[in-house]
């Protein structure tokens, strides 16, 4: 028997929907739910040339392999009308709507994952709600107290102690209790859901030089190894804190099955020049699978065609392999 997943276009004037159609031009083992604007997907197809057959999703049904050419839809509608590259804030109420069905669904047991096409914060904030990312959102949806965000390509997963907040605000937020926390929810997951045993997991720095010794910031010294050796003590593999601009490199990377990074541009920013896309995005510590892109709206492209479908087939691809896993395990 297969399962089925959810997908969640994403903000509707971007290239999610053109994505959500060009993964459709494939085989998948599972059934791909898309959460969303029927109309809207039959719009975009038309404007593409793509050929595309939409069955409504039916909740008796058995989930079924979805074969190439066609989707399941769950509908959505859209709030206003959507013109590709102009976003709108009467449309970020229907941007979270997909988010909330797809989660309750996945939290009733109903699907196996959710793979979510890209957002934009911004429009979803001026349309009157308080958002800051999927990330949060879903922890917050699902009652989860810490989850962490880690993209991964090929040779490199990047975990984040901090997700979205300005940058004036990150050392506060990293303290000793968080620290320990992300570093559990990682190492935890990197073992449930990666199988890794015991897996070793390097830790940047906050500061330049991670603090020199307190003398270029003194976060290190104060909070950040006070948690790492905590966690040793309890039997982890940790490495760190050490310096983030020298940390990425083969003869560390090599051995590490994560790195931890401090704040979202220190450790993305590496992830993205290595695989962007080609990586995918995925939130650990929720009760249910979710995996994305490692891009944006990307505007400029939405409706042209020219938007590259490699990320959002790797999140795809990472789902299901998560959810057989998961299947396999229960
Ligand atoms: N998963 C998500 O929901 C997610 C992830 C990252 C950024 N965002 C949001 O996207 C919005 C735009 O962010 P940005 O401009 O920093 O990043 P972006 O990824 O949208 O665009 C950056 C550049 O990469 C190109 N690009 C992006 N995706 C591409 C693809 N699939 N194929 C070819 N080229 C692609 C764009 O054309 C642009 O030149 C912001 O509101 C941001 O919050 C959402
Ligand atoms: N931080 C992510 C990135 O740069 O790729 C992106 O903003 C998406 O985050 P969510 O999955 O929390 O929306």
């Amino acid at each position: 028997m297969t399962f089925r997943i959810a997908i969640t276009p994403g903000e509707p004037a971007g290239i999610g929907p053109d994505l959500v159609l060009k993964i459709a031009q494939y085989d998948w083992p599972a059934q791909l739910v898309v959460v969303g604007s029927k109309e809207l997907l039959l719009e975009r197809a038309e404007q593409l040339g793509i050929d595309i057959e939409l069955t409504e999703y039916d909740s008796n049904q058995a989930a079924m392999p979805q074969k190439k050419g066609t989707l399941t839809i769950l509908p959505v509608p859209l709030k206003a009308p959507v013109v590709c590259g102009e976003l709108n804030a009467k449309n970020g109420q229907y941007v979270v709507e997909t988010m909330r069905v797809a989660c309750q669904k996945n939290m009733d047991g109903e699907f196996a994952a959710i793979v979510t096409g890209p957002v934009n914060k911004g429009i979803i904030n001026k349309s009157g709600i308080s958002f800051s990312g999927h990330t949060e959102f879903f922890a917050t949806e699902s009652n989860t107290a810490d989850v962490v965000m880690m993209l991964a390509t090929e040779g490199l997963r990047v975990a984040l102690m901090t997700t979205h907040i300005p940058l004036a605000y990150v050392s506060k937020a990293i303290t000793y209790d968080r620290v320990i926390k992300v570093t559990e929810i990682l190492h935890s997951e990197l073992q449930s859901k990666f199988g890794l045993d015991k897996p070793t997991i390097y830790v940047c720095g906050l500061n330049p030089h991670a603090g020199e010794d307190g003398h270029l910031g003194t976060e290190e010294l104060t909070t950040i190894t006070p948690a790492l050796n905590t966690l040793r003590d309890r039997g982890m593999n940790i490495i760190g804190p050490l310096p983030a601009d020298t940390l990425f490199q083969d003869k560390y990377l090599q051995n590490a099955d994560a790195v931890l990074s401090m704040y979202h541009d220190q450790g993305l920013t590496v992830l993205k020049y290595k695989g962007f896309g080609k990586a995918v995005n995925i939130t650990l510590g929720l009760p249910f699978i979710r995996t994305s892109v490692d891009h944006g709206t990307a505007l400029d492209l939405a409706g042209t065609g020219l938007a590259e479908v490699g990320s959002f087939q790797v999140a795809l691809n990472e789902a299901i392999t998560l959810a057989e896993r998961s299947k396999n395990d229960r």
